[in-house]
């Protein structure tokens, strides 16, 4: 009598139910690998075994009913009977085992039905199960990298299998060439027909990288990319008269939907087979001057029906998610690491300045005891980005200023001058915060408090990108302690060290947190100027000066009628006068009344 049979002789007469294990929160644990032999399946060879869904193979358990009345004595614990399987079963098992613990090692965490297995390397790809290019493999390998990332060994064969993907990976991990590579191989050579794929991130400055990497990877292969950079230009190039067809578009969602919205459209998305959207949490924000409606629209004119979307982001929220599942036909969720935490590679620290003062003392003393550049300063606001760059100007460092008024000139030169390498010190607002790729860059100085752990995120995940190690200082104020606890969390839990008391704050209020991070904090303005006069907003001020000018050139006028060298002009100069002599007055009141209701500001010297 063998195990089975005494098995069958105990449960006589009783019925029993097959359940699944419940999934376990840690990835992968669930095949428990004992050490093998570090030799990987091939790519097409993990493909397969993961196609056949042995990697979601959840552990068999019985349960006894427990309306069940039965006789039998309750049965001793079996052994469980050790089925025989056959050579091929036990390869396969042997495959699925090796792919957990590659995900395993890798942190790399799948949530979707039949996900395909992670490869381990870029001449996997080459392989008959991918048929990559072998122009862009040529690219890819020609970057030099050594491995692919884990959201690289991931991503690139659940895109490269046509599934829908939401992929959720650190800052700087590669998410960029994760995207771009099964795009181009998907689209293979240049056609006629017009756009195919549409790539969407949420600033200018981000697209345009994304395009600088796209061009890169399509090198030799034929396909044409396209940045919209003015939309007054894109009338000449997508307009119906346009001989030039693109194959890619990456853009910002407010750009292309403008042009889909003019009489007739701009550009046409019916062939689009790829729609990705790179920082997706931001492009799926709702509500005012937010993307969301546009992205709608984009989104619904992209009608080809076997388009493929693909979601990547370092961050993520619930309504995205829930988006996706609800959408996306047989979707594949990837999160590497945990999700919505900073990156191990960087180095946080929460300083206390005492007051909005002390933040420039704090700057300066840094600056005395030599700063490493390039630096990346963040503030919460244009007139505090202008504000910090005039005092750090006169203090003679080498720093420039980059936020939404300057000119899109303006904007270019100044992230080209940090990248390389004239400028040491950039301040910039969120409109840094995402995506943006500055290799090396040594340290974040969050000066005024980020408004979300989302925004602290980001942007302290401009430093310490592809691996290299990166230092981020925070600084707080009393202000700024409603946030304190998240953020202090966020460091702990990626290995930094903070005060006790942080963690154990006072949690705050799901709506004052989302408030906060519409609204930014009202702060006194960066001065250590005395100034017994209140200054003129900065609307008025630019009004001031024109008039002044204008003032000038009326004076020179008068000169020359002096002269007798001018007859026209002087009863119109006489009157012009006036006329900027009472507005200059206007505007003169309206500012000194603000200055009465206003806190006289603090200086620090
Ligand atoms: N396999 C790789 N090995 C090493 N470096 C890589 C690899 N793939 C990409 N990189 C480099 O890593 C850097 C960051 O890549 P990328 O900008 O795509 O990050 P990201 O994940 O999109 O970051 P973010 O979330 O901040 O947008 C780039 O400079 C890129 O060239």
């Amino acid at each position: 009598m063998d195990t089975f049979d005494i098995f069958k002789q105990l449960t006589a007469g009783v019925r029993f139910t097959k359940k699944r294990a419940a999934p376990s929160s840690k990835p992968n644990t669930s095949n428990q690998v004992k050490e093998q032999p570090r030799q990987l399946p091939s790519a097409s060879e993990a493909a397969e075994a993961s196609e056949s869904g042995d990697e979601c193979t959840a552990k068999d358990e019985f349960r006894l009913l427990t309306n069940v009345t039965g006789t039998a004595p309750t049965a001793p614990k079996q052994k469980k009977a050790k089925k025989q399987l056959s050579k091929e079963q036990a390869e396969q098992q042997q495959r699925a085992e090796q792919i957990s613990a590659l995900r395993k090692e890798h942190s790399i965490t799948v949530l979707g039905k039949d996900v395909p297995a992670p490869i381990s390397s870029f001449d996997e790809l080459s392989t008959p199960h991918f048929k990559l290019l072998p122009r862009l493999q040529e690219n890819l390998l020609s970057y030099g990298f050594a491995q692919p990332t884990p959201i690289q060994m991931q991503a690139l064969p659940v895109l490269l299998n046509n599934r829908a993907l939401m992929a959720c990976a650190p800052t700087g991990s590669g998410k960029t060439l994760a995207f771009l590579t099964p795009i181009i191989n998907g689209l293979r050579s240049h056609k006629t027909t017009g756009l195919r794929a549409l790539v969407l991130a949420p600033t200018r400055e981000l697209a345009q990288q994304i395009y600088r990497e796209c061009a890169e990877l399509t090198r030799g292969t034929g396909l044409r990319t396209h940045f919209i950079s003015k939309v007054s230009e894109a009338r000449q190039q997508h307009g119906p008269d346009c001989k030039q067809k693109y194959d890619i578009l990456i853009s910002t969602p407010n750009r292309v939907r403008f042009l889909l919205q003019q009489q007739p459209p701009l550009l046409d998305f019916k062939g689009i087979e790829w729609f990705v959207l790179d920082e997706a949490d931001r492009l799926m924000e709702e509500g005012q001057n937010n993307f969301k409606e546009q992205l709608d629209e984009i989104y619904a004119a992209c009608t080809h029906p076997q388009k493929r979307v693909a979601f990547f982001s370092a961050t993520y929220t619930v309504p995205v998610a829930k988006w996706a599942l609800r959408h996306l036909k047989n979707l594949v969720r990837v999160t590497i690491g945990v999700q919505n935490s900073a990156t191990d590679t960087v180095q946080q620290e929460l300083l206390f300045v005492g007051s909005e003062s002390g933040k420039l003392l704090a700057v300066r003393e840094m600056v005395r005891q030599g700063l490493q550049p390039p630096v990346l300063v963040f503030v919460q606001s244009k007139d505090r980005a202008k504000q910090l760059f005039e005092e750090l100007l006169y203090d003679g460092i080498n720093v420039d200023v980059i936020h939404a008024e300057r000119t899109q000139h303006q904007r270019d030169n100044c992230v080209r001058a940090f990248r390389e390498g004239h400028i040491w010190v950039l301040i910039c607002t969120e409109l840094m915060g995402r995506g943006i790729d500055f290799k090396g860059v040594n340290l974040v100085i969050n000066y005024d408090f980020p408004p979300s752990t989302i925004s602290y995120i980001h942007r302290i995940g401009r430093t310490g990108r592809a691996g290299r190690p990166g230092r981020a200082i925070t600084f707080f104020t009393q202000d700024d302690t409603a946030n304190l606890r998240s953020i202090a969390q966020i460091i702990k839990n990626s290995g930094g060290e903070v005060p006790e008391y942080m963690l154990q704050m006072k949690k705050v209020r799901k709506s004052e947190a989302k408030m906060r991070a519409k609204k930014p904090l009202e702060r006194e303005d960066i001065s250590t100027k005395i100034r017994p006069e209140p200054r003129p907003t900065p609307k008025n001020f630019v009004k001031l000066q024109k008039i002044e000018k204008t003032e000038k050139v009326l004076k020179q006028q008068k000169h020359k009628k002096h002269n007798n060298l001018a007859k026209n002009g002087d009863s119109n100069a006489l009157r012009k006068t006036k006329k900027l002599a009472k507005i200059k007055d206007q505007i003169e009141s309206k500012v000194a009344a603000k200055g009465k209701a206003k806190k006289p500001k603090k200086s620090v010297k």
